[in-house]
């Protein structure tokens, strides 16, 4: 029986947001990343877990385009992405650890010149529809330099999100913030995944992972030992333990990265 390309055309997988093929980094001839090969799904909220210096960061901003990778693959919405990144560059937006927003505009400014540097089409319209969407009318005659912690976390998403990103890449989003203030982060997380961005994230926080991520992967010593559901992990740590008990994700993350230390 012939099939008609039509036919194989609409039954084709969507291409994945982010494949990554034996990505290799070092710094100073330090071996940082030792071969990651791992496929983020379009829409898939995805974590990255590891110990102190396990070569999270280094792989978030591998994927920003922010460092070139010394060896393997990064592809991005099936273009590679190792490269000059032309189409996608607009695509994919990070939100780091340090925050380095201008101090001296209020955050209704600060939106606006990004808008304006990111060469969104209607900036003014761009940014009021941020400011409403999360909830940032009370912060936006403020000046940067005097928020709070959370609320510039919150402000520095927003920024992220102008150019209306497909991925967006957030490296410990709730890092040193008030229960309150993260699950505001949270609410922010689950609209975008629920708007169908793809969110590759970072986290030392398990309950993090387990509310947020659908997958997670364990980064040790810049090596992927296990990708699973926060469930599957759990299952795979008792069952290299032979326990047969219900773990936490936290008590899965130890066994799986204290493994073979002495
Ligand atoms: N620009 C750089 N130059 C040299 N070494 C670097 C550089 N950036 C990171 N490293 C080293 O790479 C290793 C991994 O760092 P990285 O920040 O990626 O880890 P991480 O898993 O994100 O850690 P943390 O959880 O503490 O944020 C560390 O040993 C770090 O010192």
């Amino acid at each position: 029986m012939s099939v008609s390309r039509t036919t194989l055309a609409s039954h084709r997988e969507p291409e994945a947001a982010l494949v990554l093929h034996r990505l290799a980094k070092a710094y100073d001839k330090q071996q940082i990343l030792r071969g990651i090969s791992l496929t983020v799904a379009q829409g898939e909220t995805f974590g990255l877990l590891g110990p102190n210096g396990a070569g999270k960061t280094t792989l978030m901003k591998l994927v920003a385009g922010l460092s070139r990778p010394d060896g393997g693959q990064l592809t991005l919405f099936g273009r590679d992405g190792s490269g000059e990144r032309q189409g996608i560059k607009q695509r994919i937006a990070l939100v780091a650890q340090e925050n380095n927003l201008e101090r001296e505009f209020t955050v209704q400014e600060a939106l606006l010149t990004y808008a304006r540097l990111y060469g969104v089409a209607k900036p003014r319209q761009r940014v009021e529809q941020l400011v409403y969407k999360f909830n940032l009318t009370e912060l936006c005659s403020k000046q940067v330099g005097v928020l709070s912690g959370g609320m510039a976390r919150r402000l520095l998403i927003a920024r992220a999100l102008l150019p209306e990103p497909r991925l967006l890449l957030l490296d410990e989003p709730t890092v040193g913030l008030d229960p309150d203030v993260r699950q505001d982060i949270w609410a922010m997380i689950r609209g975008l995944a629920a708007a169908g961005t793809t969110i590759f994230m970072t986290t030392h926080y398990m309950e993090e992972a387990e509310q947020l991520c659908q997958r997670v992967a364990l980064l040790k010593a810049g090596q992927i030992v296990a990708v699973d559901t926060p469930d599957g992990i759990k299952r795979l740590a008792d069952a290299e333990s032979g326990n047969d008990k219900k773990t936490t994700l936290e008590t899965a993350f130890l066994r799986l990265i204290r493994e073979g230390q002495a």
